[in-house]
């Protein structure tokens, strides 16, 4: 886990530089990672049409796949992105919402893959088990969660997913669940802590991408970025949780809280949360 000073550097620079995001995302929870983005220091552009996603992702500073509610067009324009990311050399985070509900997915996913080199994957176990599935000779799992995880993976397994993905794409991949796991395939890293309520609203996972995508314009590696993000954002959510409970708030009440502590956390790290 990287050092608080670490961290706060990351911060600093995010600050400094307010990284502007592409964002190729889902209807689902397009408004909650353009809102997240704003309230980490960065902004967001969303734009996902084939004739103009090239020319998006040029004058950002980070490129985030998310393929929830895939359709042909929209996973060519992922492509499109992702390509032209990786030949600028920007940072590239996939995250392959659902991949294993269906044959389609599947199969385009496994096309992106071919085509594009994410710098991280984010994703959850059940995920995670179909992208290696993908590419090698281990079983896809035989029930799916949909866009939610039906494994429960031990932690010595989910360690071992964790390092099995990074080294199947060379890439760092941060799998997140009841624990997180962080590997670049020589280095893991468990993260723990974190309020299970956040699996009560839909997108933990989708904002926790994009702060990786923000995080990576920010630190020196995509490892240490996806530590910090996926430390600070169980951080958040427990923060968020401590002050639902003291106001008798509900699901609601969680939700609006993890923008205010994420944006606290950032701009004023002298508030006692
Ligand atoms: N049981 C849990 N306890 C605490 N935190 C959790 C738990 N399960 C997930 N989380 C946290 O929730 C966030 C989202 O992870 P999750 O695995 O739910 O992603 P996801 O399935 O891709 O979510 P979504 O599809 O809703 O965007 C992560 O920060 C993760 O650490
Ligand atoms: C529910 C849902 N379906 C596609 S994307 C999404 C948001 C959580 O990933």
């Amino acid at each position: 886990m990287p050092h608080v000073t670490d961290i706060e550097i990351i911060f600093q620079n995010i600050r400094r530089k307010a990284p502007k995001i592409h964002c190729l995302t889902n209807p689902v929870t397009m408004q909650d990672v353009a809102n997240l983005l704003l309230a980490a220091g960065g902004s967001a552009v969303m734009g996902q049409n084939e004739k103009e996603a090239a020319e998006i992702t040029g004058f950002c500073q980070g490129t985030l796949l998310n393929t929830g509610v895939p359709d042909e067009a929209k996973i060519n324009a992922c492509i499109l992105a992702g390509k032209k990311a990786n030949a600028l050399r920007h940072p590239v985070v996939l995250d392959p919402v659902g991949v294993g509900a269906s044959a389609f997915r599947r199969e385009t996913i496994k096309n992106l893959l071919a085509q594009v080199h994410p710098d991280l994957i984010r994703c959850n176990q059940e995920e995670a088990a179909v992208l290696c599935s993908l590419f090698s000779d281990r079983t896809s799992p035989r029930s799916h969660g949909g866009v939610e995880s039906a494994l429960r993976l031990t932690e010595s397994d989910v360690c071992s997913t964790a390092k099995q993905t990074a080294n199947l794409f060379r890439t760092t991949v941060l799998i997140t669940g009841a624990m997180d796991v962080v590997s670049d395939g020589e280095n893991t890293q468990l993260l723990t802590g974190g309020d299970s309520r956040i699996c009560r609203i839909t997108g933990g996972g989708c904002m926790l991408s994009a702060l990786c995508a923000l995080f990576l314009c920010a630190a020196d590696s995509p490892f240490d970025a996806a530590c910090a993000a996926g430390t600070l954002w169980r951080e958040v959510a427990c923060c968020a949780g401590r002050r639902t409970d003291a106001t008798h708030g509900g699901i609601g009440t969680f939700h609006t809280q993890l923008f205010d502590v994420l944006e606290e956390k950032i701009f004023n790290t002298e508030t006692d949360l």
